[in-house]
């Protein structure tokens, strides 16, 4: 672990990089972003191999959530120039002759801790955004994702200088004695407990932050809907990575006319997409720790299994699962479940629904699979979550020109895309005046002025 004294020398190398102005430089960032995409690259097998070590995670969702970020470097490399550009803004006639003009200017030497669940995807992604915006950059990642995390730090080791981006092994004690340094942001990605940590922390040097949280992902579903469509995404959105993703559809909220038929269709698909032993099919994760697991099974305890419920923890597997009846004071209903279990509750009509998810902290994304506008317009409008996909699951996240971001306990603060840039930039307001006007009416003596100005002002 890193001295106290080996972190201050770090930020402090970062802080000295950063005053050489170097980061500020387009073509810098642009490079930096290119070697990054190559490293990743380069890394791709050994970071499939190590998600599959520390998730049993398959290929193809490694390759889909993971190196997939690839992609995300390729669309910052394709507006960044136009991101950084000082962009020039109307003023009103009494600045005549003026320029107005809004310069993103890079933050500094930032902070990012991620988590253990897309243990590459979620150090990447905010990196990429504070590599584009100019910053310098501190990573923490999740010492729990043991082989993704080593990997990452040798991939970042290998790739950058530690006095541009630094990677800190460890777990909870490090990334104690990194928040008590003073850096220009912190980009902290896990739970709402912990973010509560991060921001006390970071109010301590008035550090601002952005705050990637969890909660409980409500998944409404209505009767008028492509209901064997509706089930594999809904399916896939909450199995994925054995059920441990940040927005996966957390319980559903069903519609009593169309339970029985949407619950035949959610075994069927199951089945389908895993087999009859989803514990030998590749395509279907495990569990991180032992103490994941155990939080998981306890949460099965006295609940009515309608589908799998099967656990085997020496493989630390807990088999996709679907609970019925399910009432709202369950433990299971009293915690985000961030594992493969899916409990179902039902309503008569809409506000019910509504009234559940309202009277619960606001949820990082909400799913309402309704193809009745009004339905859709009502949920819109009458509830709160950091993002909203309609007729799907997780997919909102695959659109870069869409912020990502929680809204209440699930966060604050949003990436992807622009998002990430602005994120990582501080919007510097300038206006350039000229000698060659001057309206003298703001300068004493006001005698005589009063008039005038109680016109210009109007009101
Ligand atoms: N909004 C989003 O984009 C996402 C949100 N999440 C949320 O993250 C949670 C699961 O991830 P998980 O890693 O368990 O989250 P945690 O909050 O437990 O950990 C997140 C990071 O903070 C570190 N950490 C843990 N405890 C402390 C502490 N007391 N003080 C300082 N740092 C600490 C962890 O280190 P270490 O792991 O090394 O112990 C890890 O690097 C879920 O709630 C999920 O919803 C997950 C993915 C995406
Ligand atoms: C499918 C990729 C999701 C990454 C963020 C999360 O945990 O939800």
């Amino acid at each position: 672990m890193l001295t106290t004294t080996r972190i201050r020398d770090v930020i402090e190398a970062q802080r000295q990089f950063f005053a050489t102005g170097k980061t500020k430089d387009l073509d810098f960032r642009i490079e930096q972003l290119k070697r990054l995409k190559q490293a990743v690259i380069d890394s791709k097998e050994l970071v499939i191999d190590a998600l599959n070590k520390d998730l049993k995670k398959s290929e193809l969702e490694a390759y889909l959530t993971e190196v997939g970020v690839i992609r995300e470097i390729n669309y910052v490399l394709k507006h960044l120039k136009s991101w950084a550009k000082p962009k020039t803004v109307a003023r009103p006639l009494d600045q005549f002759p003026s320029v107005a003009r809004i310069y993103p200017d890079p933050l500094g030497v930032v902070f990012i801790v991620s988590p253990w669940n897309y243990p590459f995807q979620l150090t990447i992604s905010p990196l990429l955004g504070a590599i584009a915006a100019g910053n310098c950059v501190t990573l923490k990642p999740s010492e729990i994702s043991g082989h993704t995390s080593r990997l990452v730090a040798d991939l970042i080791r290998k790739t950058f200088d530690p006095s541009y981006i630094a990677v800190v092994e460890g777990g909870v004690e490090v990334s104690q004695e990194l928040l008590s340094q003073k850096f220009d942001h912190i980009f902290f990605t896990g739970g709402t407990q912990v973010g509560r940590i991060v921001m006390e922390a970071a109010a301590k040097h008035l550090t601002p932050v952005t705050l990637e949280l969890g909660g409980k992902s409500p998944c409404i579903v209505e009767t008028d809907i492509d209901l064997p469509t509706a089930c594999k995404r809904i399916v896939w959105g909450k199995f994925i990575n054995a059920g441990q993703t940040c927005i996966a559809p957390d319980y559903l909220l069903v519609n009593r006319r169309i339970k029985r038929d949407l619950l035949v269709g959610i075994e069927r698909t199951i089945t389908e997409f895993f087999g009859q032993n989803p514990a030998n099919n590749p395509d279907y994760g495990r569990i991180i720790s032992d103490k994941q697991f155990e939080r998981l099974r306890g949460l099965l305890q006295d609940e009515e299994v309608l589908v799998g419920g099967q656990t085997n923890a020496g493989d630390r597997y807990i088999a996709p699962t679907v609970l019925d009846g399910v009432s709202l004071t369950s433990p299971i209903m009293q915690e985000e479940i961030f594992g493969p279990i899916l409990p179902v509750l039902e309503y008569d009509k809409l506000d019910e629904a509504i009234a559940i998810i309202n009277q619960r902290p606001k949820p990082l994304a909400l799913y309402l699979f309704s193809t009745d506008k009004q339905q859709q317009q009502q949920v819109l409008r009458e509830t709160s979550s950091g993002g909203v996909c309609l007729n799907d699951t997780i997919m909102h996240l695959g659109v870069s020109e869409l912020p990502f971001g929680g809204v209440g306990d699930s966060g604050m603060g949003s990436y992807h895309g622009k998002a990430s840039f602005d994120t990582f930039s501080h919007s510097k307001s300038v206006l350039e005046k000229s000698f060659r006007f001057d309206l003298n009416f703001r300068y004493p003596p006001y005698k005589n002025k009063l008039e005038f100005i109680k016109r210009f002002i109007g009101g």
